[in-house]
């Protein structure tokens, strides 16, 4: 640490010099005065002492007149040191003046000393000596000298002895606890050693030095206390803003999933039953990626088989479990006392349904949710969400969720179920219908229409070039007779066959009585006109049936024909060509009579 001149050595030693020196000064000061007033008492007391000692003798020369005595006696007290004068004044007007004499006025610088000199206890003289106190300045000019050197070197030896004990006893101390304090840094919570020369000392540096040490240890102990609480807390927000977040997350997901279910609830009651297996494929991925699974199955169980009828996945060309190779009886089982069935990890069922492990392994199946869709108390399918990359993520909200998509999905399953047996049932009855009226409309034997449907064509083909043909087999209860009913009914297929190939395609041939045969021609080409009633008798002609009872020896027609142009009326047409036919039977059968103009 750098010393400034703040610092208690500085401040100690400007105070030491300060007081030293003014207690020095003093000291000097009363020492001067003292040394001052002693000499001065010494001076007198030895000019004293020596003066009184001749004053005797003085008196006697001066009495005796011995004027060399009396001045060499005087002159002896002016040997004294710091005497600078004397003056003898004798009554009888002798008069001494020694040395540099006595001054009238001594002012500060002399002191006059008086001795009487008496003989016979009569003063006859008095002797004046003038004590001069420069000498004594003089002299205390030498000593004060080696006194302010004495006080000096013994202020030195005091500052520096003091100083060095301040030094080692404070300040080095003080300075360790300086540095202690500065390093204190509760932000890294550091373990600071005091010094233990400073610390373990029982004076009061020590004593600081130790309330120092423990009010840090308090420190970090509080500070580590309030950082594990800042930690706790913090941890506290963060776990409590991440329960926020995740809730929030949770809420907005139940909000747009409930949302899309509604959505899809409507859909499925708007759908006609022929888009329903299209819905079902959009409705499987939507819940598929709003569940974020890799796939998902709508199954249907129908005379104990499973059916697909919806697959969705979001790993391209992924195919669906064989129908054929999943055992129907046992998913049943399954379901019979759950609604769902969760797995989220395929290996934990591993122990418990074996033979399921082994078919979900097989396919891939990491995880697996199952829901049961009941119509009432009868399982009739299963919407399965299987993961295949991970296991299954699953929580509550999806269960809920699904399960009520479930039971929408039954809704549409039985629907689905119910009008396409509906369907089924309309379809079967338009097809008794359309059987039976194509019955009622066919003769049943020869597979021709009968009079019904070749009376509406004939109607059509009314006042137009049309031939209307009326044909009857000749002698044809002989025929029966002699061959038998089964035999004529062979006969009449045979001619209905023979005569639908002789007539031109657009003609409708008809089978209108037991015998009888009628053709409606569209308007021909009037030589094809004239030669069609002998191109249907040669027909015939060429089938070659053998009649025994006819006189023409095989079984032959006999035609009436008419041209419908200017005819308005069936009735009128057929009547008509009745006409014909009856003439030709008339006129020997096997024969065609066309209608006389
Ligand atoms: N095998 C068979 N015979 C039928 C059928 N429908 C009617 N017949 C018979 O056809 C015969 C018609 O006889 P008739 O009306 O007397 O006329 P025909 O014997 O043909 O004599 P002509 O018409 O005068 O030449 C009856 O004997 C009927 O039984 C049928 O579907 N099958």
């Amino acid at each position: 640490m750098r010393r400034s001149r703040n610092s208690i050595g500085s401040k100690m030693t400007f105070t030491i010099v300060g007081v030293s020196s003014l207690f020095a000064l003093l000291t000097i000061m009363v020492q001067l005065w003292w040394n001052y007033h002693s000499a001065l008492d010494n001076a007198v007391a030895d000019i004293d002492r020596y003066t009184r000692s001749l004053l005797p003798s003085m008196s006697h020369a001066l009495w005796d007149v011995d004027q060399p005595l009396l001045k060499d006696l005087v002159s002896g007290v002016g040997v004294l040191p710091s005497v600078s004068g004397l003056e003898l004044a004798s009554r009888d007007g002798v008069y001494l003046n020694l040395g540099q004499g006595v001054p009238v006025d001594p002012g500060h610088r002399y002191l006059l000393l008086h001795y009487p000199l008496s003989i016979q206890e009569q003063a006859i003289a008095e002797l004046t000596v003038a004590l001069d106190r420069q000498q004594i300045y003089l002299q205390l000019g030498r000593e004060v000298m080696v006194i302010v050197l004495g006080n000096g070197l013994k202020m030195l030896l005091v500052i520096y002895v003091i100083l060095t004990l301040a030094n080692r006893l404070i300040v080095r101390r003080v300075e360790a606890l300086a540095n202690f304090a500065d390093g204190i840094n509760l932000s890294e919570l550091t373990k600071l050693r005091l010094d233990p020369k400073v610390a373990e000392s029982r004076d009061e540096i020590g004593l600081v030095a130790q309330a120092f040490s423990r009010m840090y240890q308090r420190m970090r102990h509080d500070y580590a206390l309030v950082r594990r609480q800042q930690r706790a807390l913090t941890r506290h927000q963060q776990e409590l803003s991440q329960t926020v977040e995740e809730r929030t997350a949770r809420l907005r997901w139940q909000t747009d999933a409930n949302r899309q279910l509604a959505q899809i609830s409507l859909s499925f009651l708007n759908v006609s039953v022929d888009d329903i297996a299209s819905l079902l494929a959009q409705v499987v991925r939507q819940i598929g990626e709003l569940l974020q699974v890799e796939r998902v199955s709508v199954v249907e169980f129908e005379d104990d088989r499973l059916h697909y009828r919806a697959f969705w996945s979001c790993i391209p060309n992924a195919q669906s479990a064989d129908e054929q190779l999943t055992d129907v009886a046992r998913l049943k089982r399954r379901f019979t006392n759950n609604s769902m069935i969760i797995i989220e990890d395929v290996e934990s069922i591993s122990g418990r349904w074996p033979e399921e492990y082994r078919e979900l392994s097989s396919l891939g199946i990491r995880g697996i949710a199952g829901f049961a869709i009941m119509d009432g108390d009868a399982l009739v399918g299963v919407l399965a969400l299987a993961q295949v990359s991970g296991h299954l993520e699953w929580n509550d909200d999806k269960s809920q969720l699904l399960t009520q998509f479930a039971a929408t999905l039954n809704a549409l399953l039985i629907r689905r179920r119910r009008e396409g047996q509906m369907l089924l049932l309309q379809r079967q009855l338009l097809r008794a219908n359309a059987r039976l009226a194509k019955q009622a409309a066919t003769d049943e034997l020869t597979g021709l229409v009968n009079r019904r449907p070749f009376s509406a064509r004939l109607e059509q083909a009314l006042g137009t070039e049309a031939l209307l043909l009326m044909m009857d087999v000749d002698f044809f209860k002989h025929y029966n007779d002699s061959y038998g009913h089964p035999a004529g009914d062979e006969v009449l297929r045979r001619l209905a066959q023979a005569l639908k190939q002789a007539l031109p395609e657009d003609a409708l041939l008809a089978r209108i009585g037991g015998e009888e045969f009628a053709a409606v021609c569209p308007g021909q080409a009037p030589e094809v006109c004239r030669q069609l009633p002998q191109r249907l008798l040669d027909a015939v002609r060429e089938l070659n049936i053998p009649h025994g009872a006819s006189p023409h020896g095989r079984v032959s027609l006999s035609l009436g024909v008419v041209n419908l142009l200017g005819v308005d009326s069936v009735r009128d047409a057929m009547g008509r060509a009745d006409a014909c036919l009856y003439r030709a039977k008339a006129l020997g059968r096997n024969r065609a009579e066309w209608e006389e103009h």
